[in-house]
């Protein structure tokens, strides 16, 4: 341990100690806490099913950085690179498109054996898995819809491939003794005023009656389903809104992703958490980082990432919680990317933790809300940066920016020798 650290976490520790917060508990409980962490950051979510696909659903991924992973080994070696220099034991975050299987296999007939590279790999690694149907870059999702398409064999096909996905996720969990979260986007929507915004919510409805009707285990498999205003592409209206899912959820007792992109751009998702908390069997949160639109930028220490950590420890819902990333940028090193966004989410818990909420609560409840603001301004200068740097070294992984120097050694050795070539 580098005594300047140490001696730095002792000081920090009896300040916090002053208002009662014990700085090795809050570590302990930390340590504790699983991030699922999104493979697709790693490749642009390109994926490896469909080579020629073009990304598409309304999402886009901008930057030409160079050294995108383009292999499975490549990409599960990017991620324990990233990992090497995250505190903690985590989740990777998984697509279907990127099963590792030299057969050719459209999505409708994945199955578990797709994946026995990964589970072995997260087994070996310590990791959980987490997945995800993907309903988009195919070409049955060229015209913008999958589970609630007019065409009835357009439907099954996406049905079939989240009935797979459901299996993948139970054998993720049932394998890796941990549950999987498995999550279903879609994206389908109309770029302008639609005639008829209530026919293709009946059928996504119906479509997810039938996806959802195999009971698996949930120490297995979770479900969880995710909304979205608005896409490129689909700006007018998209079935699956916000109040369509968190209806189907409450009433069929699946986890409610919300996703910080996914709303209007000045509503937040940290202000849902307390009265979703209050009816839903259970969250999952994608954190991103929407700059003017649902633009997925890498997740940085900002306001709401505070709030988010507030809310989840003072609202005592990270037992109840999953908390996954969701963020994809090419203008950067993919790696430098996760590590930023992971080592970011994890400071933002650390901080909320390392707050007096029971003396702000009850100067709020005697209406002394003179010491609500006070203490609140006053802790934003306390030394969180010295049990950040303590945590740190307990994990064995780099503190402050000294991984930066280990990515820029990875990217000159292992990610820019990948060059332009095509990918294989
Ligand atoms: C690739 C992801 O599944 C996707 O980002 C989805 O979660 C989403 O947020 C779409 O906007
Ligand atoms: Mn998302």
């Amino acid at each position: 341990m580098n005594p300047t650290i140490r001696q730095s976490y002792e000081l920090a520790r009896e300040q916090y100690a002053k208002h009662g917060i014990d700085t090795d508990a809050i570590l302990e409980e930390l340590s504790r806490i699983k991030l699922s962490v999104h493979c697709w950051q790693g490749d642009d979510v390109r994926g490896f099913l469909f080579q020629d696909q073009e990304l598409s659903g309304g999402i886009s991924v901008t930057g030409s950085y160079p050294g995108a992973a383009r292999t499975p080994d490549e990409l599960r070696g990017d991620l324990e690179k990233a990992f090497s220099l995250i505190p903690g034991k985590h989740k990777v975050n998984l697509h279907a498109i990127y099963a590792d299987t030299a057969e050719k296999v459209d999505l409708d007939a994945l199955e578990p054996r797709h994946f026995q590279a990964w589970v072995d790999w997260a087994a070996e690694q310590g990791l959980g898995l987490d997945f995800n149907p993907t309903c988009f870059s195919h070409p049955k999702a060229a015209d913008g819809f999958t589970l609630s398409h007019p065409d009835e064999t357009i439907r099954q096909f996406w049905i079939d491939h989240c009935k797979a996905s459901r299996r993948i996720g139970a054998f993720f969990g049932e394998t890796l003794g941990q549950p999987c979260v498995t999550n279903v986007w879609i994206p389908d929507g109309y770029k302008d005023i639609p005639a008829d915004r209530l026919a293709p919510r009946v059928r996504l409805k119906e479509a997810l009656d039938e996806v959802f009707s195999e009971p698996l285990d949930p120490a297995h498999n979770l479900d969880a389903v995710e909304s979205k205003l608005f896409g490129i592409g689909s700006e007018a209206y998209v079935v699956g809104s916000h109040e369509f899912y968190m209806g189907y959820g409450l009433q069929n007792n699946k986890l409610i992703c919300l996703d910080s992109g996914h709303f209007h751009p000045t509503e937040t998702i940290s202000n849902k958490l307390s009265s979703l908390s209050l009816f839903a069997s259970g969250i999952l949160l994608h954190v991103s980082r929407p700059m003017r639109w649902d633009s997925d930028h890498v997740v940085i220490l900002d306001d709401e990432l505070l709030e988010i950590g507030r809310e989840l420890v003072r609202g005592d819902l990270l037992e109840r919680t999953h908390i996954g990333l969701d963020f994809f940028d090419g203008s950067i090193n993919r790696v430098a990317a996760w590590v930023i966004g992971t080592r970011s989410t994890l400071k933002a818990l650390m901080r909320a933790m390392l707050e007096p909420a029971e003396e702000l609560r009850r100067a709020e409840l005697a209406g002394d809300y003179t010491t609500r603001l006070a203490l609140a301004e006053e802790f934003k200068s306390y030394p969180f940066g010295a049990i950040w740097d303590y945590y740190c070294e307990l994990s064995g992984v780099p503190a402050r920016e000294a991984w930066l120097a280990d990515v820029k050694e990875y990217e000159q050795q292992v990610q820019l020798p990948r060059g332009e070539e095509a990918r294989v």
